[in-house]
């Protein structure tokens, strides 16, 4: 069982996540977090790169787009494969989502050219759900620290279109992409990513 957790910056992923493995461990399940991009050497490398790189290094929008393919085409291969072969359940921080969302519809790359090279990438590993975490950019920009890294700068245009690619995404694909609501307490977020969660569990132990 593959799951990711996606959403504009500041959204409470990282919260979530935490709090949602701690929950499926509770559950009995082996669990194996990631994020993406990294969890693999060349994954943080090239994260360090696209997060990281100042104006002396600029980095154009399709090559921002190939970067992270290429560090997600190397997380499945090390990391999630391997995982959900030996029966893991596994958690990761984005996934392919995020590359539609930020480098097709925010970033203007046209979004069927970025899926087909998704394809590639992910050599057809999916996840059965993304919680896709949904807030307005104002709100997550509140959530946000005083440090912001290279994707974390762009303006709020860049922020109300990448909100509106995800939902537009979840329009596509309702079965496997949930949009929850992340402006309630930690907790309420938690207790709908459960119930959405559940389903999915006992729909594929149902199989
Ligand atoms: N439901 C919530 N209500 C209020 N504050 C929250 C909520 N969820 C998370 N926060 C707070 O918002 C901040 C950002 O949360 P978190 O680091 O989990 O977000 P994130 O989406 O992982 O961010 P990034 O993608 O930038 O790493 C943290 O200070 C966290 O405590
Ligand atoms: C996978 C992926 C990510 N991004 C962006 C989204 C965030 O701004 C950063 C990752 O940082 P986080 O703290 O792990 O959320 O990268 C992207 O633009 N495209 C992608 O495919």
């Amino acid at each position: 069982m593959f799951f990711s957790f996606d959403g504009i910056d500041g959204v409470g992923k990282t919260t979530q996540i935490e709090r949602f493995c701690a929950w499926l461990a509770a559950q009995g399940h082996t669990v194996v977090t990631c994020r993406d991009p990294g969890s693999t050497p060349l994954g943080e490398t090239l994260r360090d790169v696209l997060l990281h790189s100042g104006d002396d290094r600029p980095i154009g929008r399709r090559a921002e787009m190939l970067l992270y393919m290429a560090a997600r085409a190397q997380l499945v291969d090390d990391v999630i494969r391997p995982a959900l072969d030996a029966g893991s359940v596994v958690v990761s921080d984005r996934y392919l989502l995020a590359n539609l969302a930020y480098q097709a519809h925010a970033g203007g790359l046209p979004r069927e050219a970025v899926a087909s090279v998704g394809a590639v990438a992910t050599d057809g590993v999916a996840p059965a759900a993304v919680m896709l975490l949904d807030l307005s950019p104002a709100a997550a920009e509140r959530r946000m620290g005083d440090e912001r890294d290279r994707m974390e700068r762009s303006g709020a245009e860049y922020r109300e279109r990448l909100r509106q690619g995800f939902l537009e995404e979840a329009r596509k694909a309702p079965d496997v992409i949930h949009v929850v609501d992340a402006s309630p307490p930690v907790d309420e977020v938690h207790a709908r990513i459960v119930e959405i969660a559940q389903r999915v569990l006992d729909h594929a132990a149902a199989r």
